[in-house]
């Protein structure tokens, strides 16, 4: 086969680790704060057990445990009878032990699955397994970058942090395909509340990428294990995005198919993802398994975990939530997702939703609600506590108190920038609808002050009408119904 031909005929194989934070009170084998990365003072959040002091002795938080079970269920995976711990032995000044406690043959999650949709595809990616472990400490590097640093510096605050660790297997076709997963699976863990997104470097991902010949790869798209094994990979750290997985892999595809171009081998190697470079770098060849010498942690007995499954619910997930939105509710596909995007946000949507006409509910939750909340750079949990001002505001709505062009540009926007009650602000802006009166008189003005647009209405010119409406609406400061005011003038211009 020329060199070409072996080119074109390549297939992409990438494979995630991706590492969470699981949102726990304190670290996975003590008691210290897990709010270290928010800018603590360095090595302020340790103890002797997350520092490896000698005689010192891990315990296993439970909360951990729960949320990699609830992870475990999410993914549709198996959860073990027992489940153990391992040391992982490696030099590098991130661990203070010299090895990272983490799990080894027994891991609390195996053989799960993800489905993904890309480009309207749908593809389901296997979960080979997630294990629980701690994170390592986090190194500084001063005067430039990784490789180039005059000096490191090393903090503990964040050694010890629960991490659960998501190994994929080598499903993915293409770049995109993994950033669609990292942002479902995110979404997912958002969900059953074991992860929060916002806070720095809670989702870190390794990518595992080789390229194999096109023949390797079976119709259901499985491609053949001895290919798998043969190809040498590049394991890509340090990405800790789904754009920067995308773009760190696009970088890779490029780089292997200009290597095998040239008729230059893969190097099985660790590559670092330099972010502000947009290129990958080699940093070293790739460790072996038996590099890192696993042995059992004597320290922490075997737990037997099967029986958490039952006794650990997790919430709706968010395909069958909007799922169920659009057979319930009757929402069309955009307005179910938009609803769903967040647990948080599918939640105050449904209590508005059993209040109203459900079309009125998500008009004003989707639409108007979160857009005026996206402007603002503000999250529905900021309202999640004014629930009833909300109804209220959609009460008045409904109840033809105010106008919806009132409600839409006064009341809602105060609401948010003030923070003041509907009825407060009704009051103070006189949002309550023109009476009758007022309505009338304006019409009468606007009629008086137009005779041209009279004569242009009797004259049979559409646009007239409008025209006058808009008078109308002018000098009641848009209080008006314009449907009655047109139906007003017409009937006074006609009689
Ligand atoms: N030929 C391949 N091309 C791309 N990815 C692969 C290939 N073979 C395996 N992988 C992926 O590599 C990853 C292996 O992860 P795993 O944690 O099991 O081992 P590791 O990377 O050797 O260990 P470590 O945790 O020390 O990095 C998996 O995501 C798997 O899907
Ligand atoms: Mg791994
Ligand atoms: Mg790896």
């Amino acid at each position: 086969m020329s060199a070409q031909a072996a080119e074109k005929d390549l297939a992409v194989v990438i494979g995630l680790e991706v590492h969470v934070q699981l949102e726990t009170a304190t670290k996975i084998f003590c008691g210290c704060s897990t709010d270290a990365a928010d800018g603590e003072e360095p090595n302020s959040r340790t103890c002797p057990t997350c520092l490896g002091l000698p005689g010192s002795l891990p315990v296993l938080n439970e909360a951990a445990v729960e949320a990699a079970v609830k992870i475990a269920k999410a993914l549709d995976a198996e959860i073990p009878e027992r489940t153990t711990f391992h040391r992982k032995n490696y030099y590098y000044p991130d661990l203070p032990k010299n090895f990272q406690l983490t799990q080894y043959d027994a891991p609390i999650c195996a053989d799960g699955e993800l489905e993904i949709s890309v480009e309207g595809m749908r593809r389901t990616i296997g979960i080979t397994r997630a294990h629980l472990e701690e994170d390592p400490g986090s190194l500084e590097h001063v005067g430039g970058g990784i490789d180039t640093a005059d000096y490191t510096l090393v903090d503990y605050n964040r050694a010890g942090t629960p991490l659960v660790e998501i190994v994929t297997e080598p499903d993915f076709r293409s770049p995109a395909e993994t950033r669609a997963f990292l942002a479902k699976l995110e979404e997912v863990l958002e969900y059953l509340g074991v992860f929060d997104p916002e806070r720095d470097g809670s989702l870190r991902v390794d990518a595992n990428i080789s390229m194999v010949s096109g023949d390797a790869v079976a119709e259901d798209g499985r491609i053949d294990e001895r290919a798998l094994s043969a190809a040498n990979r590049t394991e890509v750290k340090n990405i800790s995005s789904h754009k920067g997985a995308e773009k760190a892999l696009a970088y890779e595809v490029t780089r292997q198919r200009n290597a095998i171009r040239r008729g230059r081998e893969i190097e099985q190697e660790t590559r670092h993802w330099d972010e502000a470079r947009g290129i990958t770098v080699s940093m070293r060849t790739k460790e072996a398994e038996k590099d890192y010498r696993y042995f059992r942690e004597a320290d922490l007995p075997p737990l037997a975990v099967s029986g958490w499954r039952d006794r650990i619910p997790i919430p709706e997930l968010p395909d069958a939530r909007r799922e169920r939105f659009r057979e319930e509710y009757g929402l069309d596909a955009e307005s179910a997702s938009k609803l769903t995007s967040t647990k948080e946000v599918a939640d105050f949507f449904e209590d508005v939703a059993a209040e109203f006409d459900p079309d009125l509910a998500a008009t004003w939750v989707a639409d108007n609600l979160l857009g005026e909340l996206h402007y603002r750079d503000m999250e529905i949990t900021d309202v999640t506590d004014r629930l009833e001002e909300f109804t209220r505001l959609i009460e008045l709505v409904d109840a033809e108190e105010v106008t919806v062009k009132n409600a839409e540009e006064v009341l809602l926007r105060t609401m948010l920038d003030e923070g003041l009650a509907p009825d407060e602000i009704v009051d103070r802006e006189e949002l309550g609808k023109t009476e009758g009166e007022a309505v009338a008189a304006a019409v009468t003005e606007a009629i008086e002050e137009h005779p041209e647009a009279v004569e242009d209405y009797h004259a049979g010119e559409g646009g007239a009408i409008n025209f006058l409406v808009g008078q109308v609406m002018q000098k009641t400061g848009g209080s008006a119904d314009p449907g009655d005011v047109n139906q007003l003038l017409r009937d006074r211009l006609d009689g």
